[in-house]
C-alpha cells in the first residue's frame, strides 16, 4: 500500500473555488438532502421489474493513464486508459490484487500521483469541475472540502504537534468559514459520529496517545468533516475491529446517501463490498476488467480473474482451479499485446494471445474485458 499525506489537517490555504462552482455545489448539497430529489435525477427508465434511475454524475474519469518511468527498462504503465463514471449516491467498490493500480488511481483522482509518476492522459471531473485544469492552490481547497481521501496508517497522516481535536477543528475552520468555537463543536460531534469513546478527553489528546484504531477513526473524521462530494477510502477501514468498521461504514453510507455524495471504496476485502457497495470494479494490471452492479457481479462474475478473486475469498479451491491457473506456473513475462490475464487463464485461446479485449457489455449494467467471459454473453 502506497501511503502519503492525503488529508487536509495541515492545509493552511484559504484559496476559494471558482464562485459559480461553489454556488452550484452548495445548491446540490441542499437539494440532495431531500430524499429522491428530482434535481439529482436526470433520467429514469424502467427495465423489467427493476427501476433503473440514472443519477447525476459526481465523478467522471476519462481515459486516465499513469506511467512510472524506469531507468534502463520500459516504463511501467500502472493505469491504462481508465474511464469511470460515479453518480450521486453511489459507493463504487474497487478490488484487485496488490500492484494492480488501485492506490495509483485513488491518488491520480486526488491530483497526487507520487514522483516519478506521470499522468500521461486523462481528465478528472468532479461535479463538472475539471480538476486537471486547476492550479495547485485551488486544487488544495477542493481537496479539503469537496474531495477527500482516507488512507491506512494514520500516524503518518496526523501532525504529532497538534491535539486531534485541533486537527479536526482546523479543517472546519479553514474550509467552512466557521468560528473557532463552532469548528470545535463540529469536531467534537464528528469524533462522536466515528464512535470515539470518551470524546472530551480524546479531543485534547495528541496522536501518539491514541491506539491505531482510534487514530484511524480520527483520519476518517477529518475526511468526512466537510461533507465532501466525493470520498475515497483506500483500505482505510480494514484495520478497524469488525463492530467499529460496521459503524463507520454505516456513517459513510449515510453521508453518501443523504448528501448526494459518492465514494470510491478501495478494499482487499471483497466480502465487505457485497453489503456496502452499489457497484463493483475489478482491476487487473492497471485496467478495469469487470464492472457491474454488486448483485449482478456476485450472481454472475464474468471475468475469469473475478472468479478467481471470489473463489479465493470463499476459500473454494475447486472453483479457483476450474477457471484459473496456479499463479506460480505463470510466466512473469506478459507481452503488451493480447489479454494481460491470458497466462493465468485456463480459458485463454488463440484470440487472447493476439487481441487485447475491450470492456464490453456482458449484460445489463455489467461490463467485462474478456473475449470468452465465464457463462458466455447474455
Ligand atoms: N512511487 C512509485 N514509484 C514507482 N512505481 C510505483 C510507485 N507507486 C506505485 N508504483 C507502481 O505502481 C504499481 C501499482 O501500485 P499501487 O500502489 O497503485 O497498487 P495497489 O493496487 O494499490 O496495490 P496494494 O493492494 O498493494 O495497495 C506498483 O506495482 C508499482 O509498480
Ligand atoms: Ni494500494
Amino acid at each position: 500500500m502506497t501511503v502519503s499525506v492525503h488529508v487536509s489537517a495541515g492545509v493552511t490555504s484559504k484559496a476559494t473555488l471558482p464562485v459559480s462552482n461553489l454556488q452550484k455545489n452548495e445548491a446540490l448539497v441542499t437539494n440532495a438532502s431531500v430524499p429522491n430529489s428530482h434535481e439529482s435525477l436526470t433520467a429514469q427508465a424502467i427495465s423489467g421489474d427493476t427501476m433503473l434511475v440514472e443519477k447525476k454524475s459526481i465523478m467522471t474519469i476519462s481515459d486516465l493513464s499513469v506511467v512510472f518511468p524506469a531507468y534502463g527498462k520500459a516504463p511501467n504503465r500502472v493505469l491504462k486508459h481508465i474511464s469511470l463514471d460515479i453518480p450521486s449516491g453511489e459507493i463504487l467498490g474497487l478490488v484487485g490484487e496488490s500492484g494492480s493500480g488501485k492506490t495509483t488511481l485513488a491518488r491520480a483522482i486526488m491530483g497526487m500521483v507520487p514522483a516519478p509518476g506521470i499522468v500521461e492522459s486523462g481528465r478528472i471531473i468532479l461535479d463538472e469541475l475539471d480538476l486537471s485544469t486547476l492550479d495547485d492552490k485551488v486544487l488544495r481547497a477542493v481537496r479539503g472540502k469537496e474531495l477527500s481521501m482516507m488512507v491506512p496508517n494514520p500516524r503518518s497522516e496526523l501532525s504529532p504537534l497538534l491535539t486531534v481535536g485541533k486537527q479536526i477543528s482546523n479543517v472546519a475552520y479553514q474550509h467552512l468559514g466557521l468560528t473557532r468555537k463552532e469548528a470545535d463543536a463540529k469536531a467534537l460531534a464528528m469524533l462522536k459520529a466515528v464512535q470515539i469513546p470518551d470524546v472530551e478527553r480524546r479531543f485534547n489528546a495528541y496522536p501518539h496517545e491514541l491506539s491505531g484504531g482510534m487514530a484511524q477513526r480520527v483520519i476518517i473524521a477529518i475526511a468526512l468533516m466537510c461533507s465532501p462530494r466525493f470520498i475515497i477510502s483506500d483500505d482505510a477501514t480494514s484495520g478497524l475491529d469488525v463492530t467499529v468498521q460496521a459503524q463507520v461504514l454505516d456513517l459513510m453510507n449515510t453521508l453518501v446517501r443523504d448528501r448526494g455524495a459518492s465514494m470510491l471504496f478501495v478494499t482487499r476485502d471483497i466480502g465487505v463490498t457485497a453489503h456496502f457497495c452499489n457497484r463493483l470494479a475489478v482491476m487487473y494490471g492497471g485496467e478495469i476488467v469487470e464492472i457491474a452492479d454488486t448483485n449482478s457481479f456476485f450472481a454472475r462474475p464474468a471475468h475469469p480473474y473475478s472468479v478467481m478473486l471470489l473463489s479465493a475469498f470463499s476459500h473454494n479451491p475447486t472453483l479457483r482451479a476450474k477457471w484459473t491457473k496456479n499463479p506460480e506456473e505463470v510466466s512473469a513475462q506478459v507481452a503488451v499485446e493480447g489479454c494481460p490475464f491470458r497466462h493465468r487463464c485456463v480459458r485463454a485461446r488463440e484470440k487472447c494471445e493476439v487481441e487485447h479485449p475491450g470492456l464490453t457489455k456482458f449484460r445489463e449494467r455489467h461490463e467485462v474485458r474478456c473475449h470468452y467471459p465465464v457463462g458466455g454473453r447474455a
